[in-house]
C-alpha cells in the first residue's frame, strides 16, 4: 500500500465539452477515514465527482486508484476497482421496493450477507422493504442510496449532499452512519452542511472557481479565516 492514499489526484482538468471546469486539481484520499470537498454552488464539487468516477473524460492530469492509473478507464472498471458512487440526485428505482432495489444492488456481489449488513447500517430500510422507495421520505432514499452502494463492497464511497432535502432529525442519523463507515473505508464527502462534513472528515478540500483554494485537516479548515470567503454566494 503506497504512502496510505487510496485515491491519487495529480493536476486535474476536467469539464463538459469546452466548458472546462476543474483546474490542476490535486488531492489524495487514504484507505480509510473521510476527506469532506466544500466549495460555493459552482464551484466544481458535483464535476470532481464525475470525473473521479469516470462519467466525465480526464482531459489533463491523473486520477490513480492504488497506484494505478485509471483516467481512460469507463465507470463500470472503476466501480469493480473499488469506487462507489451516491450521486445528488436520487439514485434509487421509484418503481420498485426497497427489497428489489437492494437485489438490485446485490446482483453483482456474490456475499448473501451483504444486503443484512446494509440493513444492520439502515435499520429503518428493514422496516420498509415491501415500500416503493418512490414514497420514502428523502431521508430513506439517502439512505437507500448509500446502502445500494454499499452493496458493490466500494473501498471508497463518494457522496454528493448525502444530506440533501433531508429532514434535521436524520441527518443526525446519517451522519452517524458515515463517521463509523470511515472508520473501514475511505468516505469523500461533498456536503453544504459545514459542521456535518468536517464531523465525517479528517481531512477537506475547499474548492473556488474549480481551483483547490484550500486544504487541510478537518480542524485547520474550521478555524481558516478565509474559510467563509470561499463558502460566501
Ligand atoms: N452538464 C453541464 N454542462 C455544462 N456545464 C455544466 C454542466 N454541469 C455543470 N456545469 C457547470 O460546471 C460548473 C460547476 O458545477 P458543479 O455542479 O460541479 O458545481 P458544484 O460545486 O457541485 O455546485 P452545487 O453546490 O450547486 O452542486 C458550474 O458553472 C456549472 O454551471
Amino acid at each position: 500500500m503506497p504512502d496510505d492514499k487510496f485515491l491519487d489526484i495529480q493536476s486535474l482538468d476536467a469539464g463538459y465539452g469546452r466548458s472546462q471546469v476543474l483546474f490542476g486539481v490535486t488531492l489524495s484520499v487514504p484507505w480509510r477515514g473521510g476527506v469532506a470537498i466544500l466549495g460555493r454552488n459552482g464551484a466544481g464539487k458535483t464535476t470532481l465527482m464525475k470525473a473521479i468516477v469516470g462519467e466525465l473524460p480526464v482531459l489533463g492530469g491523473a486520477v490513480s486508484l492504488d497506484g494505478r492509473d485509471v483516467g481512460k478507464l469507463p465507470t463500470e472498471q472503476r466501480i469493480r476497482r473499488g469506487v462507489g458512487y451516491v450521486p445528488q440526485e436520487h439514485s434509487v428505482f421509484a418503481k420498485l421496493s426497497v427489497r428489489d432495489n437492494l437485489a438490485v444492488g446485490a446482483l453483482t456481489n456474490r456475499d448473501s450477507g451483504a444486503v443484512n449488513r446494509v440493513l444492520e447500517i439502515f435499520p429503518k430500510l428493514g422496516q420498509r422493504l415491501d415500500q416503493f422507495a418512490g414514497t420514502l421520505s428523502g431521508g430513506e432514499r439517502k439512505m437507500l442510496a448509500i446502502g445500494r452502494a454499499m452493496l458493490s463492497d466500494p473501498k471508497i464511497l463518494l457522496l454528493d449532499e448525502p444530506t440533501e432535502g433531508v429532514w434535521i432529525g436524520v441527518i443526525e442519523e446519517i451522519t452517524e452512519r458515515l463517521i463509523l463507515l470511515a472508520k473501514d473505508i475511505a468516505v469523500v464527502i461533498v456536503e453544504q452542511h459545514l459542521d456535518l462534513a468536517l464531523r465525517v472528515a479528517s481531512r477537506a478540500y475547499v474548492l473556488d472557481r474549480g481551483r483547490v483554494a484550500l486544504t487541510g485537516s478537518a480542524g485547520e479548515i474550521r478555524d481558516d479565516p478565509r474559510l467563509l470567503q470561499y463558502l460566501a454566494p
